[in-house]
This record gives structure tokens, sequence and C-alpha cells, in this order.
């Protein structure tokens, strides 16, 4: 079998190709009447397609590809390749397509979404941030203009009419983020009118392992004002004063601190003589323990950096700050206290979604990324989306060699900086991946003490992206970042302009060099997917030290190896090991999400009750009728001293306010309970279980609670020149609501942080 007829059949596991396969020779057939058609026929033929309903028969999508090509060439001088119709028919048929870096995405999902869209499907096109929502949209338009379909986007400063706007069109680019807010948003409105986002029905997910996976438990935060919570100055700067091993201990992971006697003596010390453990004031224990997790496990330029006064966290998949992200429960104030900087209000959570959450809202979901097959597990479990892998369009002949492995990650330091100094001397661009903002600063320094100049990106400087990766792939350029450059970054030989390609393509294109393996082998594909776009040469190369976090949190027992002089490690055996760490690490992720969906399930199976609820109020007379069965004989006279329409906008605002003054309750409820579950656990019960066993009976007296609330307010309502004021009974909208995503448990699984609570209470003997 040829190979690339071999290359179009699939990977085993995957979706199975062959159906798609099979259509493009006779989309190729259709290509030469097509281009007789003028531009307005060419929109002709693609509306047509809409009448019928999906899936789309055999024909059909022949027709669709065929157009959606032609289309492409006119409008973007772009006739999409095989490979891009494969990536289109999966994302038709609701897959996940992998398709590998610069193979084209973007224009295989417009493709895909305008398939949708002519069969009057609303889709809504999931991207990662602002820019890319826009950028995508804006470079799409006139494609999507001449198949006849609408698009629009939404970035974090539309305005609700722009949003509304952008959301009537037939295709709309969005970060998830703002979809998020826009349906938190959404669910507080008490008037239908001030909706924005219409029913969920299509959503094609860009970078899809990176959002469905690693940010799935991330929660996306509808918080109004309400009292501002005091981070605690003083507290930091008792526990700025504490020695490490002497006061305190932090486990070997890095993930629990505790404080030794002699560190509770010294703080009950410096807090004027009190007791730490004392029955009476319960509150002091917890903001210690804060301080002391801000102080002592959360480092600057690796967890966050300081940057126009203000913490900003920065994400673990990216490497990027993280815009609107925070820590949860208090520690973000502590953090911020213990960089002395303006501590930021908390205010009332008033309702949170998970990305998981969000997007499972859509009846038909599909997704393209360059990385999938690795998390097809979960998205199977989690989604139910199936991967396709896409072949790539010319055949990768990028070299990924071996691990090299050091016993230190001095020797492991000094082989990686002769390696860059060898590879620099032949005039091939070099791109090293590092973990984190200070280990970026680290490796460049020592780069800079051996005579290579090279260039930084990090959360620290990324306003200056775009120009660092523009010029990546000049001849001569060494760049160090962090995550950051592992995902749509394009990287062009030859420098922005490609002037100098061949030259550096027959020196051998770009070597990307990995300092340290990731804790996940998506991330390293990640980088390595730099090198070797579009058939370019390239090779990767990671270095590996047994001191490495990697190896240290999961491979503990790693010792007994012999080394050459240099410190290098060649047994078979331990390179093995240095997979099973990584393989050890991407379970734990596995297992975080699991925990994390399975408690988020439970309160989504309440929140959807209230939100059931909460439609008949708002859309219909519900809150009405409850209080007139409720309060007879009040609601008659109000109905005959005014009119019953006021009547019933009253009490439909009322009833409003006490469900989400209810929900609001529940919630910082159902964080406490999850909070203090870790108890349980003592008593080898699964927190889980506890958690239901709490949290169910509690909510069963919701609906009656809100409604019995409602009625009394309604009991004591006023009339004031002629008009029922709400605001008498206590009614009122948080004056002003805001946004962020929580950054939940920053270093474990739901099931570690309970336990790690429990080791890091001070406690004693
Ligand atoms: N059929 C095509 N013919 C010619 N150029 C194309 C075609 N499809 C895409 N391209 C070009 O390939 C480049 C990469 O496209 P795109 O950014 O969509 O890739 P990607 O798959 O999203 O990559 P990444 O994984 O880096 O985000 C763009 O410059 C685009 O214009």
């Amino acid at each position: 079998m040829a190979e690339s007829v071999r290359r179009l059949l699939g990977k085993p596991g995957a979706v199975d190709l062959r159906p798609y396969t099979k259509l493009l020779s006779a989309i190729e057939d259709r290509e030469a009447d097509l281009r007789e058609l003028d531009d307005s026929e060419l929109t002709e033929a693609a509306i047509e397609l809409g009448n019928a309903e999906l899936p789309y028969e055999r024909d059909d999508l022949v027709s669709l590809c065929a157009v959606g090509r032609e289309a492409a060439r006119r409008a973007l001088d772009e006739r999409p390749f095989d490979v891009q119709l494969l990536g289109v028919m999966s994302l038709l048929d609701g897959h996940v397509a992998e398709m590998a870096t610069g193979e084209g995405k973007t224009l295989a999902g417009a493709l895909a979404a305008a398939g949708f869209a002519l069969r009057g499907r609303r889709v809504h096109l999931v991207s990662v941030n602002d820019y890319l929502a826009k950028r995508d949209a804006e470079w799409m338009r006139p494609l999507y203009d001449l198949l006849g379909v609408t698009v629009g986007w939404i970035n974090e400063d539309s305005t609700p009419a722009e949003r509304r706007e952008a959301y009537t069109c037939d295709v709309t680019y969005a970060a998830v983020t703002e979809l998020g807010f826009d349906v938190l948003r959404d669910r507080m409105v008490t008037d239908v009118d001030d909706r924005v986002v219409p029913p969920p029905s299509i959503a094609i997910v860009d970078e899809a392992d990176s959002v469905l996976v690693d940010e799935a438990r991330v929660p996306l935060v509808l918080a109004g004002a309400a009292e501002s919570q005091v981070g605690d100055v003083e507290m930091a700067d008792i526990v700025r004063h504490l020695r490490p091993r002497l006061h305190y201990t932090v486990d070997a992971e890095g993930r629990n601190v505790q404080l030794t006697d002699d560190g509770i003596d010294a703080v009950e010390k410096a807090l004027g003589g009190v007791d730490l453990y004392s029955e009476d004031d319960t509150s002091i224990l917890p903001q210690v323990n804060l301080a002391l997790h801000a102080h002592a496990l959360l480092q600057r330029d690796v967890h966050y950096v300081v940057r126009d006064g203000e913490v900003r966290l920065i994400n673990e998949s990216r490497g990027r700050i993280a815009l609107l992200q925070r820590w949860p429960d208090g520690l973000q104030a502590a953090v911020e206290a213990k960089e002395k900087v303006e501590v930021s209000e908390t205010g009332e959570v008033l309702d949170s979604i998970t990305v998981q959450s969000l997007i499972l809202r859509y009846p038909k979901r599909a997704g393209m990324t360059g990385t999938a097959m690795a998390v097809a597990e979960q998205l199977r479990e989690f989604y139910e989306l199936e991967v396709a892998v896409i072949p790539s369009n010319k055949p990768n002949v990028r070299e990924d060699h071996g691990t090299r492995l050091y016993a230190t990650r001095e020797e492991k330091e000094d082989a990686l900086v002769a390696k860059v100094a060898e590879i620099h001397e032949t005039g091939r661009p070099i791109l090293i991946g590092t973990q984190d903002v200070a280990e970026s600063e680290l490796l460049a320094g020592r780069l800079t003490e051996a005579g290579l100049e090279c260039v930084v990106l990090n959360a620290k400087n990324d306003a200056d992206e775009a120009s660092i990766i523009a010029e990546a792939g000049t001849h001569g350029a060494v760049t160090v970042s962090t995550q950051m450059a592992g995902r749509g970054t394009d990287i062009r030989l030859g420098g922005s302009d490609m002037a100098d390609r061949d030259r550096v393509v027959e020196a051998g294109g770009l070597f990307v060099v990995g300092y340290g393996r990731y804790p996940s082998s998506r991330l390293d594909g990640q980088l390595r997917g730099r090198a070797g776009r579009q058939g370019d040469p390239g090779d990767s190369l990671f270095f590996v030290s047994m001191d490495d976090d990697l190896i240290v949190n999961n491979a503990p027992e790693s010792t007994g190896y012999t080394t050459s002089a240099d410190g290098e490690i060649t047994d078979e055996g331990w390179l093995a090991m240095v997979d099973h760490a990584q393989r050890v690490a991407e379970g734990q992720l596995l297992e975080v999400h699991r925990n994390t969906w399975r408690y988020n399930q439970l309160i989504d199976v309440q929140r959807d009750v209230v939100l059931e609820h909460r439609e008949m109020v708002l859309t219909g007379d519900q809150g009405d009728r409850h209080v007139a069965a409720d309060r007879a004989e009040r609601h008659a006279e109000l109905v005959e001293e005014l009119d019953e329409e006021r009547v019933a906008r009253a009490a439909r605002l009322i009833t409003l306010f006490h469900l989400d003054r209810g929900w609001t309750d529940h919630n910082a409820f159902l964080a406490e309970l999850r909070e203090g579950i870790y108890l349980r656990y003592l008593g080898r019960r699964d927190p889980l279980d506890e958690f239901n066993r709490e949290a169910v009976p509690v909510f069963k007296g919701f609906l009656d609670g809100a409604r019995r609330r409602a009625a009394e307010s309604f009991d004591e309502l006023e009339v004031v020149d002629g008009e029922l004021d709400v605001s008498t009974v206590g009614v009122k909208r948080p004056s002003m609501t805001w946004t962020y995503m929580v950054h939940d448990q920053p270093f474990s699984s739901a099931l570690e942080t309970f336990v790690g609570r429990l080791k890091g209470s001070p406690s004693r003997s």
C-alpha cells in the first residue's frame, strides 16, 4: 500500500476515516463545474444545501465540501487540502479532529461551522482567547459571506447590545470565558429581554484538549458586591518571619505545609498570646493556614507574577498569565497581603459554572487540536467525543530524539548548554522550552554566561510575544520560552518574512530543546510540534535530571543508577522510568478531573432544578400564582388598589430575588461543606458520599423555602406613591457584579487537598 494511502486511513483506536476518504475523489470531480459559477451562483449552491436536516447525506456532504473548497479558494486564496476536508467531515460528525500544528485548523473549523449553519444550526466557535476569537472571525468572514452565512465575535469589552447582536449571527466566535460569563449573567436577569445568549446548539471547540481537559475543572464565577474581604496583612507579616524547618515544614512534593510546635508558639506569641486552638475563636487558625500556604507554597514567578501592583496567576497548562483567574477561599487575599499589594475584593459568589458544564450544555459538540489522542479517554468519558486523527498534508520529517537523562540538574544544564552551543554553530534557530518563569530566567542566565545570546519569552513579557515568535525561526536565533510557545504560535523558518528560509532549511530547520519533560506527554508534544511545521525539517530533544520535580514527585524511589563521567544515565530501564513518572503525573491529573466532576455533577443537578423553576417565574406567572395562593387576601387588596400587572411584576421580582438569594446562600453552604468534608475523611468514609448525604437533604426544602420567604416579603410590601416598591422589603439586586475564574485546587486532587488540609492544620501532640 502506498504510504500516502496508508496515511489517509487513520490510526487504530480513533475514528475510522475511510468513509470520509472515499468521498475525496467525488469532491474533486465537482471542482471544474463549480469554477464555472459566478459568486452569487456559488452562494446559491451553498444555500440550497440548507433544504434538508442534519446529518448530511453522502451526496450533500460531497457538495458541501466541494462548494466550501471553491469558496475558500475564491475568498481566501487557499484551496483546502484533502486532509482539511477530512477534518471538516469529522467535525460535522461531532468528533475531535486531531490536526498537527500549522495544518490549517482555522479554515477546517470555519467550513464545518458553515456546514452546520447552512442546515439552520447556530454555531459557537469556542476560541481560546479574545484575540483569536476576533482574528479568526474576521479572517474567515469573506468565506462565510460567500457561503451565505453570517458571522460575529465577542470580546471581553463587548457591550450587552454587541453581544446580543453577535449571538444572532449563524456563527459566533468567542472565548470560552466570555461564553461562560454570558451564561452566568443571563441566569440573573429579571427581565427576559435582558438575556443575551440564545439556547445552545453546536459548539466547535478550538484547542479542544486544553479547553475540555486542562481547563475543564476551572470554574467561572459571577460575584456580586458584598462586603470586601480583608486580606490579613498582619498575618502575612507574622508568617514572613517564620523560618522553614524550625517553624514549619513543607512536604517533599511542596503541596502541604505544617507548623511545628515552635511555629505554633511563635505565631501565638506574635499575635499577643492567643490560643490558636481556642474553642471561642475558631477564625484565627484558618487565617494562619492561609497566610502560611501563601508564604511557603506559592512562589512568585512560578505560580504567579506581580505586575502593575497586582498578583496575576500563571496558567499552569499554558505558562502565560491567566487573565481573570484567582485562587479561591481567601487564598488570593493572602497572597496579595504577602506581596503587599492592594487586596482585591472577594464579594459573594452569585453563581458559577465549570467549563465542562458549559460545554455539555450544547447538544452537539466537536473540537479540533494538535494533541487529542493522549486524552482520548477523557474526551470520551466526560464529553462523549471520539478523536479523528487527521493525517498531515505533508509527511512530518521532524526527528524526535530520545530523552537524555542526567543525575543532577547541574549536569543536565551543562549538557543542555553544550548541545545548544553545538547546534548554534550551524546557524539553526533553537527554541528551548522551560517549565516556569523562574526557570526560563535562570537558564537564559546560564546561556548568556556561555556566550550564547538569547531572547526570553515568558509571562512577564507576553506583550512582545508576537514579535519574539515571529523572529524565533531566524538564522542563529536562540529563544527560551515557558509553555507559552507551546500552542497557537506559528514559527516560520527564516524569520517573519521568511527571507532566509532556504538557508535555515538547509541548516536543518528549527531545533526544539526541552529543559525537562512536562507533567503530560501532550505538553511535550506541543513543544515538539513547533518544529517540523508543514513538512519542514526539524529536531526535538528533551533533557531530564533525576532531581526534576517530575521525577522526584512521581518516581521517588529512584536510586542506584550508574552514570557516565558527565553524569548521563543511559540505561534503558532508567529512561523508561521517566515515561513512567510522566504517566503517574497524568494519572493524577485525571483523578483531579474525575473528582471535581463528581462534585460538580450533584451541584449541577440542584442548579438545574433552581434554573428550571426560575425560568417559569421569569417567563410565566408562577411567582404571581404562588403569592396569590399563599397570601390571597393581601394579593386581592393590592390588585384592587393598583392593577394586576403591577402586582404580578412585584411578585415576580420578589420571587426571583428569593430564589437567587437562596441559591447564593446554598452555594456558600456547599463550598463550606466541601471544605469541611475532610473531617469525615478521618472516619474513612468516602468524602463524596458524605458530601451527597449532607447536600441532598438540605436542598430538599430549597424551593419551598424560597416560596415561603417570597410570600412573607409580599405580605410586607408597601405601596409608595401609588407604586409597589420592592426595595422596601429588602429586594435588591447586587449593586455591581464582576466575573473571574477560580484557580481550583492549585496543587492537588480534591482528596489530596482534604488530606493536605488535615496534615496542614497545626496539631499538638
Ligand atoms: N489550504 C491551504 N492552503 C494554503 N495555506 C493554508 C491552507 N490552509 C491553511 N493555510 C495556512 O496555514 C497557516 C496555518 O493555519 P492555521 O493557523 O489555521 O493553523 P493551525 O492548524 O491552527 O495551527 P496551530 O496549531 O499553530 O494553531 C496559515 O498561514 C494559513 O493561511
